[in-house]
């Protein structure tokens, strides 16, 4: 073979290479195109992953139907009622005055053993509304970081009529609010421009923690949850355990696991609206004595951030960031949005285009 066709053959060769390497790319990018984006949502409980959750039923799946709405019907009414008996309790134990009206209808409560949404009667229901304007119970409620309470108790107490209404019908609002420990897992899939999204919501108090490694297989990415606010309060599984710890140190286990060092993760500081409120009467200090830059919103969010960043540090990837409230449906419009973008960009890098 002379030079000649020697040098037509190489280059025949690497036309034929070229070609079959355009060909794997063309075939991988429509193999990522339908490929689904698994995202997985961590935390502590109750910092807000089940609501990230319904947020994403309302963006992307139509809301709740009439079943939906039947079941939080039911585990509204009876929150109220728990949450009522757990303020009694609060009451006594921590030995607060209350009326004498007050007093009559607390031992009633506990004679009657009310319990279910089908006990909040007429009756009842006059009943919580007439502990909950005595003043003793409002200062329960201001004292709740020294029992277990959800902090959206009051926004039940405070409709307590229309709740117990029979026509009664949740609003978004009260949904969003509403809380149900997560056991077990839920899943919601659903597409955004042509691309389907898995969202797997796990449950995230202690005895739950076990389940997720069930969950870890082709996750595309990690959301770690924060409740921000929860830097006075203890943990509903060990009354001995500061929460914002707690979530710091399953952060580290988390992130630096070698199962999702890997992988992207997006950090959600939650629950800014609470902190906003918090922050002015106690101090972050309570929970990093380092702290030293007194109530002040903006600082505190920024100390938080970094100390999560910096169990994050250990490994290369990026950790993306947002300051939350999980119950604001447009606020979640937009970090979903941007967690889109980091999924999309994240596989753009790992293709090779950027
Ligand atoms: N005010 C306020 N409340 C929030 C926010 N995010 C969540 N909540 C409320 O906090 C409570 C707990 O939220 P969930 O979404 O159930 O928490 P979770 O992380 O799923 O908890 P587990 O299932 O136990 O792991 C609910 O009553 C929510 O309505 C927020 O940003 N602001
Ligand atoms: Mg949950």
């Amino acid at each position: 073979m002379g030079p000649a066709n020697r040098k037509k053959k190489k280059q025949k060769e690497e036309e034929k290479k070229k070609s079959q390497e355009i060909e794997d790319k063309m075939k991988k990018d429509l193999e990522n195109q339908n490929k689904k984006i698994k995202l997985l949502v961590l935390g502590t409980g109750e910092s807000g992953k089940s609501t990230f959750l319904k947020q994403l039923m309302i963006l992307y799946k139509g809301g709740f139907g009439k079943q939906d709405k039947a079941l939080y019907t039911t585990t509204i009414r009876s929150n109220l009622i728990g949450h009522t008996k757990i303020l009694i309790d609060a009451i006594n134990e921590l030995g607060i005055e209350v009326k004498s009206k007050s007093k009559k209808i607390m031992r009633e409560f506990y004679e009657m053993e009310y319990y279910s949404s089908e006990d909040l009667t007429e009756n009842v229901q006059s009943q919580i509304t007439t502990l909950w304007q005595d003043p003793g119970f409002k200062e329960a409620y201001d004292r709740r970081s020294e029992f277990q309470l959800p902090d959206t108790a009051n926004f039940y107490l405070n409709n307590c009529e229309r709740i117990s209404d029979p026509k009664f019908e949740p609003t978004q609002e009260d949904i969003l609010l509403c809380r149900i420990p997560t056991t077990g897992v839920n899943v919601i899939q659903f597409t955004v421009d042509d691309r389907p999204w898995q969202v797997v919501d796990v449950g995230g108090q202690r005895s739950e923690r076990r389940k997720w490694i069930h969950q870890f297989d082709d996750v595309s990415i990690v959301l770690y949850v924060v409740a921000t606010s929860e830097y006075n309060q203890k943990l509903y599984e060990d009354q001995t355990v500061n929460r914002m710890h707690e979530s710091l140190i399953l952060f580290d286990q988390t992130a630096n696991s070698d199962l999702f060092k890997e992988k992207n993760c997006v950090v959600l500081f939650n629950k800014i609206d609470l902190l906003k409120q918090k922050i002015k009467n106690i101090d972050l200090k309570v929970c990093f004595p380092e702290y030293t830059s007194g109530k002040n919103y903006e600082q505190a969010c920024e100390f938080i951030k970094q100390k999560f960043l910096e169990v994050g540090r250990n490994t290369k990837r990026t950790i993306f960031t947002h300051f939350t409230c999980a119950t604001d449906t447009e606020n979640m419009r937009g970090v979903f949005d941007a967690v889109t973008t980091t999924v999309l960009e994240a596989e753009l890098k790992k293709d090779g285009y950027i």
